[in-house]
């Protein structure tokens, strides 16, 4: 295995020069969970609804960095390791080789508690990997470094195809942990406090709109199975991305996400406006009502307008950006306002590259971004560590997928740590968000319960 790491700020990231050999075989269909649950520690899932699904184990390569050029750290590491490339995957249907990882929300991000062994940024290429696409699913094996030996890698390839084939196609779901207790880190005066201190400052001019998130530990009655989690996640939210990032049997990062950050497929950029929440109805008709509500309602029309703008300014410079119709995106929880946002990319610019532009966006950070990011800093008093951060994966080619790592939280043994968020602006009710608020923890809650 190789790693790379950054020294700081300087983004210095170097992987030793070394071949990378990757070989893929076309398996029948498989249980994602039951691989997973077939895995040590490190291990990852990371699907978006309907399209690509990747499970990883092991690490061939990795590269960590932090600071303020993390982004940049982690793609140039990379293009090193992609600099010679040995795969059987290159032309055709099978899967190319891909970093999968993500991002800390703050580039001076610390590994510490619930978060030790989450860097500031951090991607590996999976030593063993499941990819499904609509084209069929594949094994493959990856090795990187100076001694990567493609005959040695096509044995552990047989060896693979072998215990994945030794997988059953379903496995049933466990029994949830069940949920012992619950604490709020930020009670709810605090959180009235943190609203009006908000509020406050954007009525002084400081800063349109601020992102305030809080977190709920939950202690568990039993160890959680984070595979199991990911399962019930797919049943239940079947339009959102799922991940899974454990980097450590001690802990893993997971959630079922809504929102996208970026795709980029060749010159193709994709990207959304996700903001202004309401719960869903019992009924057909109470349910449009509400979502009526949330396209009436000023306030978060406004909020999701300075997420649009915002997000098509950051593009901007990039080619040229379309915006399209906004429609109101319904999960099985909550429902929120949603705005599609397309460019077609004047040059090739590396899916890093925008993830970098566009994070993170007023959907999770605020505006102006400097004013929003001090704003969280002085009177958030959780470590967001991952959450709201971009997760996702990048190919050789500067293409890739990443989500908006919301609905999630760091699982292990029988404890979890779950984050939500809400936009304040102007006229936000501190009641109304800290509804809102509890309604984003239920993903993950209930598939405790
Ligand atoms: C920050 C979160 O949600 C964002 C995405 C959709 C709606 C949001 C809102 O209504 O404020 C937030 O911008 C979260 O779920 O933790």
């Amino acid at each position: 295995m190789e790693r790379a790491e950054s020294g700081g700020a300087s983004g210095d990231v170097v992987l030793d020069a070394g071949r990378l050999v990757s070989r893929s075989r076309e398996v029948g269909d498989v249980s994602f969970q039951a691989f997973l649950a077939s895995r040590e520690p490190p291990r990852l899932q990371w699907a978006s609804p309907g399209g690509l699904e990747l499970a990883g184990a092991g690490v061939a390569a990795e590269v960590t960095a932090d600071g303020p050029e993390r982004f940049d750290a982690v793609r140039s590491a990379a293009a090193a390791a992609f600099a010679d490339v040995d795969a059987n995957g290159a032309s055709g249907k099978a899967p190319r080789p891909r970093f999968v990882g993500g991002f800390a929300f703050r580039d001076d991000h610390a590994p510490e508690g619930s978060w030790s062994g989450f860097p500031a940024a951090s991607f590996v290429l999976p030593e063993v990997q499941l990819t499904r696409t609509d084209d069929g699913t594949w094994v493959t094996v990856n090795a990187y470094g100076p001694d990567a030996d493609p005959e040695a890698v096509e044995r552990a390839l047989d060896d693979a195809v072998e215990s994945v084939q030794a997988l059953p196609k379903m496995r049933p779901v466990g029994t949830p942990p069940g949920v012992r207790a619950t604490r709020r880190t930020t009670p709810k005066d605090a959180w009235t406090t943190q609203v009006a201190d908000a509020t406050e400052r954007i009525r002084a001019g400081d800063l349109e709109k601020v992102v305030l998130a809080c977190a709920l530990e939950v202690d568990l009655d039993g160890p959680v199975d984070l595979p199991d989690v990911l399962e019930r996640l797919r049943r239940t939210y079947p339009n959102c991305y799922r991940f899974l990032v454990q980097p450590t049997e001690d802990a893993g990062f997971l959630g079922a996400p809504p929102e996208r950050l970026v795709k980029r497929d060749g010159r193709r950029v994709e990207t959304e406006a996700l903001a202004g929440s309401v719960g869903r109805g019992g009924t057909p008709e109470a349910d449009a009502e509400l979502a009526q509500s949330l396209v009436d309602s000023e306030k978060i029309q406004h909020e999701q307008r300075l997420v649009v703008d915002t997000i098509c300014e950051q593009l901007a410079g990039f080619g040229d950006v379309t915006e399209g119709e906004q429609r109101v995106r319904k999960l099985d929880n909550i429902q929120h306002l949603q705005t599609p946002i397309t460019t077609e990319l004047a040059s090739d610019v590396h899916v890093l590259d925008i993830v970098e532009a566009l994070h993170p966006t007023p959907a999770v950070g605020g505006l102006p971004p400097a004013a929003a990011a001090a704003t969280i800093r002085d009177v958030e008093t959780f470590e967001r560590g991952w959450y709201a951060a971009p997760i996702g994966w990048f190919d050789a080619t500067g293409d890739g997928e990443f989500l908006v790592a919301i609905r999630s939280g760091v699982a292990g043994g029988d404890g979890a740590t779950l984050f939500a968020g809400n936009g304040i602006v102007r006229d936000s009710d501190p009641q109304e968000e800290w509804d809102e608020i509890q309604l984003k923890y239920r993903p993950l809650l209930e598939e405790f319960r």
